[in-house]
């Protein structure tokens, strides 16, 4: 069981607190989110003691090698036993049976925590297999592994801890430079899916769009422009992504079911309207969302200054320029933007004000609500969209396929349909995969210039 690693001493502790140096955090799922953590903590001088499954021990032991502050173990029952917080950093759909499997052999008195998405199965996980010494407190940080965790939210459930293990939680996890943010579990539940599952809803359901009509939407002239280029950007940033991460929170979060499920009737009841032409109905529900979502005349709910600031997310196209573009702006086509219509309708709908949960927001929703806000709030904008809408057949077959898919969705998550759900994702992601590199770099340029411009 020793490892070349055994032999090593730690590294001198830098923001590790007198009265904690002994303190090892344990990591159990060594994927995205558990390297991210594992590297940032051990960098701020934390003992890490980490495993994923057997199989990848050797592949890990390589790539830690020149970490002296993280040591990479066979399994999860020898990081359990010997570490003071346990962090399980697997699948969500996991977490039931990997908790059962380690969850015995947890270190007396340690305490233990979860970053998986969606919190209800992961505390009935702890509840059901831990010792009854153990103090659970749970993390998610609210953004993904490429992103700096600085400012990020940092979720932090003290399910059942004394205050003095809370606070060395904290302690450790203070080296991330995360806002911390202080729910329950069923809060957390029921605010990420406010913000997350509707909004990757709607990416989802633009991949398949796209892909059922079989276009890359970065070449031709019809998605140009701002809000076209953060559509693309953030739907191949998704499908980039592992399945899991993606299902799990849609899935397994009981209260996201009834937010896709709204999604799917919102976009199909106003592709009904544009199809059939029924302006005056069109006009009335989605200005009356508008009041609901972002306030009426003279007491909007949105702030002095856009989220977005204008013109920052032109910067960011896939497309090329036309041969017969002179100046290099290549004037918009204009959109209905059914998927940011339907949002905000679904928002309306379910009684949900976005602005009430962006200490619990991520980046990419904070991206979503500011291109929906711009499009609600620029003098002109939304008219124009309606009147697209309505007389315009350019994007019907795009929409049409965009309500399908929002349905195929919705039918397939309130069906718990895990397997049909990595299909669907996976027979996309294969469509879009040649773009991947370019796309991913170009998305998170897009999302930093977001994140420095919430910071000015
Ligand atoms: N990616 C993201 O943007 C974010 C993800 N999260 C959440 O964090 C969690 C981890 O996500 P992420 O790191 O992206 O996913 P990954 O798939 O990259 O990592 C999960 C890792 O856990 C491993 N694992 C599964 N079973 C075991 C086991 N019995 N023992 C040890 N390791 C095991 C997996 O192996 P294998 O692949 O072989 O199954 C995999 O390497 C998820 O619950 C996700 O919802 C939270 C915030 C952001
Ligand atoms: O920002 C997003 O919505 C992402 O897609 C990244 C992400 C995925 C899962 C999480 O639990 C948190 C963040």
């Amino acid at each position: 069981m020793s490892t070349r690693q055994d032999a090593m001493p730690t590294q001198t502790l830098s923001q590790v607190p007198p009265g904690m140096e002994d303190f090892v955090v344990g990591l159990i799922g060594m994927g995205d989110m558990g390297k991210m953590y594992a590297r940032r903590l051990s960098s701020a001088g934390w003992r890490i003691m980490a495993c994923d499954r057997e199989e990848k021990y050797d592949d890990l032991i390589k790539e830690f090698s020149g970490n002296r502050n993280i040591q990479i173990l066979r399994n999860g029952h020898l990081v359990a036993r010997a570490s003071s917080y346990i962090i399980y950093s697997v699948e969500a759909a996991a977490i039931g049976r990997v908790v059962a499997q380690y969850g015995p052999s947890t270190r007396l008195g340690a305490i233990v925590g979860g970053q998986t998405s969606c919190k209800d199965p992961e505390i009935k996980a702890f509840e059901e297999h831990l010792p009854d010494d153990v103090d659970i407190v749970s993390c998610h940080s609210l953004h993904g592994p490429n992103v700096d965790p600085k400012g990020q939210p940092l979720v932090l459930i003290k399910h059942r801890a004394s205050d003095e293990s809370f606070a060395k939680v904290e302690t450790v996890l203070r080296c991330l430079g995360s806002k911390h943010v202080y729910l329950t579990a069923a809060e957390h539940d029921r605010i990420t899916a406010d913000t997350q599952a509707v909004t990757h809803a709607a990416f989802l359901s633009m991949g398949k769009a796209w892909h059922a009509n079989t276009q890359f939407p970065w070449e031709g002239g019809r998605y140009v422009g701002g809000i076209e280029n953060v559509k693309i950007n953030l739907m191949l940033r998704i499908y980039a992504q592992k399945w899991h991460v993606y299902a799990g929170l849609a899935i397994l979060n009981p209260e996201a079911h009834k937010q896709i499920g709204q999604f799917a009737r919102s976009t199909t009841e106003l592709y009904y309207l544009m199809l059939e032409g029924r302006r005056d109905e069109l006009r009335k529900r989605v200005y009356a969302a508008k009041d609901k979502v972002f306030g009426k005349e003279g007491s909007p709910k949105w702030g002095g200054r856009p989220l977005l600031r204008g013109g920052l997310l032109d910067r960011f196209s896939l497309g090329t320029r036309r041969e017969d573009e002179e100046d290099g702006k290549q004037p918009p086509m204009q959109n209905n933007h059914l998927s940011l219509l339907a949002m905000v309708d679904c928002w309306s709908a379910l009684g949900i004000v976005p602005y009430d949960h962006m200490i619990c927001s991520t980046p990419l929703f904070r991206l979503w609500l500011g291109v929906a806000e711009h499009l609600f709030r620029t003098p002109g904008l939304l008219d124009e969209c309606l009147r697209v809408g309505i007389e315009d057949n350019t994007f019907r077959r795009d929409d049409l396929q965009f309500t399908i898919a929002a349905c195929g969705w919705a039918e397939c998550v309130s069906l718990r349909q895990f397997e049909t759900w990595r299909e669907r994702f996976a027979v996309t992601q294969r469509f879009f995969e040649p773009r991947f590199k370019g796309a991913v770099e170009v998305g998170n340029a897009m999302i930093k210039a977001v994140l420095e411009s919430d910071l000015e």
